[in-house]
């Protein structure tokens, strides 16, 4: 058995990527799914189209690798978080359309808990804000909307999961309903200091412990799929943020990378003592293994690819996405357009969920190339931000350096603009699916064909270092500027 299957079901598009003995990836498939946008603020997915997608890009690369389930030593399962599915434990089939992370339907929901004074205790238990990114308000919101489903869960007639939930559930044929520490730490409704779920959060929403899955270490048994021909155990579940910490090779406290693909998610390892952040980040569980969990500080940008998508989908000044950074060098230097990408509110360290997108500093000059480089320039500001957050709750004596990875992170002038934003040197590994790489890794090491934490951490290997050449005056002046905006969309 040579290979492991990593499958990374992300929230623009679903991969399969197969690794060699040597983690080496040898073959990739990919699909796109549908967004939908039934009401302002609201984003969903078909959870059977998702589904498809998995079925499809899983035989896809077997086929055209040539590999058969046999030669396959473990699937690892790695997803976008958070998004909400509800399915039916006998049919299988879904309540509704799952409720996608960016969605925020329940910020009055979220509000009048807080209002309540709900807020604190939650936050205690879980490392998490009252905010409708996480997956609680949302299961709250299916309960209380679909005409007798409370009733139907608590008789243990309908299930509750995250994506790995429901893929897992799915591949083995309905014998396995879990997931894993770090998809749990998400949900709003699991304590992240004792490992298991809050009965008191459960309660306050009003969810049902029966349609809670089982939450087990990242690398683990997690039943096996006989879907593709042959049996193939599914070894590894994390979710993405975390499997590229892991595929970031980030196992040492004070070690932090980012992921710039729909969103901006960086996460701080603070080893295995949680850290209470005093600047509105979220603390979560950066892995579990062996039943030892390892804690990290995350920030969280809703938007930072996703404004590439509008300058592609939306606005139509590029073709595709690569071509934002041709654009964005084109931009006159003396311009100051600042672009707060607020679509869907505000993430760390703002959490304000009712603030939208605004444009600053247009004159009759500015054109494609000057709104191109506001979108690339509005992620490094936004990573400034946690960047910022970050050393307030760490320690700013300690260098950190930050390791970047996603598909926007191929991007070298926002790599570079990112650099100069923070003042600090930005890592840019050769094998840039880290996310991919973290389940690859979780999976092959619980089927002892992949080494262990030191052994995997030495195969990392820097593609490229962009180190900062902007003057700090420069660099602060651009920075108010980017905060005076921020207070100026969220007072509009
Ligand atoms: N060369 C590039 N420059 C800027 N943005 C890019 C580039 N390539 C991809 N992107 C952006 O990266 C995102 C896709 O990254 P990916 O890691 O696949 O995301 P996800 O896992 O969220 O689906 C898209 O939003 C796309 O606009
Ligand atoms: O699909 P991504 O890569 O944007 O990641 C989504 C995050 O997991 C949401 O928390």
């Amino acid at each position: 058995m040579t290979h492991i299957l990593a499958i990374d079901q992300g929230t623009t598009s679903t991969r399969a990527i197969l690794f060699d003995a040597r983690m080496q990836a040898v073959g990739t498939a990919q699909k796109e799914f549908s967004q939908h946008f039934p009401q302002e603020g609201w984003v969903e997915h078909d959870a059977e189209e998702i589904w498809a997608s998995v079925l499809k890009v899983c035989r896809d690369v077997m086929e055209s690798q040539g590999v058969t389930p046999g030669q396959i030593a473990g699937i690892g399962i790695t997803n976008q978080r958070e998004t909400t599915v509800i399915w039916d434990r006998a049919t299988g089939k879904p309540l509704g359309n799952a409720i996608v992370w960016q969605d925020r339907r329940t910020a009055g929901i979220c509000e009048r808990f807080r209002q309540a004074g709900c807020e604190d205790d939650i936050s205690a238990q879980t490392g998490l804000l009252l905010d409708p990114y996480f997956s609680g308000t949302k299961v709250k919101w299916m309960l209380d909307t679909f005409p007798g489903a409370r009733e139907r869960a608590t008789a243990g007639e309908l299930l509750f999961g995250t994506i790995d939930s429901f893929l897992v559930w799915r591949l083995t044929g309905g014998r396995v309903h879990a997931t894993d520490a770090t998809n749990a730490a998400r949900t709003l409704l699991f304590d992240i200091h004792q490992g298991v779920w809050s009965d008191e959060i459960c309660d306050l929403l009003d969810v049902p412990a029966a349609m809670l899955p089982e939450v087990r270490d990242c690398a683990s048994e997690f039943g096996h799929t006989t879907l593709f021909g042959g049996s193939i155990p599914i070894l590894g579940v994390a979710g993405d943020q975390q499997a590229a910490t892991m595929g970031q090779a980030c196992f040492e406290p004070g070690m932090m990378k980012s992921t710039y693909g729909t969103g901006c998610f960086a996460l701080l390892n603070t080893g295995t003592e949680p850290v209470e952040s005093q600047n509105r980040l979220l603390t979560t569980i950066a892995c579990q293994l062996g039943g030892q969990r390892t804690y990290a500080l995350e920030g969280s940008i809703f938007i930072a690819g996703a404004a590439v998508q509008w300058l592609r989908d939306a606005l139509r000044i590029i073709d595709d996405a690569a071509q934002s950074g041709e654009l964005a060098a084109q931009s006159d230097p003396n311009q100051q357009v600042v672009l707060v990408p607020a679509f869907t509110g505000l993430g760390a360290p703002y959490w304000n969920p009712d603030c939208r997108g605004a444009i600053f500093g247009l004159t009759r000059n500015s054109g494609r190339a000057e709104i191109a480089r506001a979108a690339l320039e509005s992620i490094a500001y936004q990573t400034r931000d946690l960047w910022q957050a970050m050393q307030g709750d760490w320690g700013s004596e300690t260098d950190v350096i930050l390791r970047v990875d996603g598909g926007m992170s191929a991007s070298n002038w926002a790599m570079q603009g990112l650099a100069d934003l923070l003042g600090a040197p930005v890592d840019r590994p050769v094998m840039q699916e880290t996310t991919a790489l973290g389940a690859a890794w979780l999976a092959g090491m619980q089927a002892g064909v992949y080494p262990d934490r030191a052994g995997f951490a030495e195969t990392w290997a820097l593609d490229r270092r962009f180190e900062p050449v902007m003057s700090a005056e420069k660099r602060d002046a651009a920075y108010a500027r980017w905060q005076r905006a921020v207070q100026a969309a969220m007072a509009f």
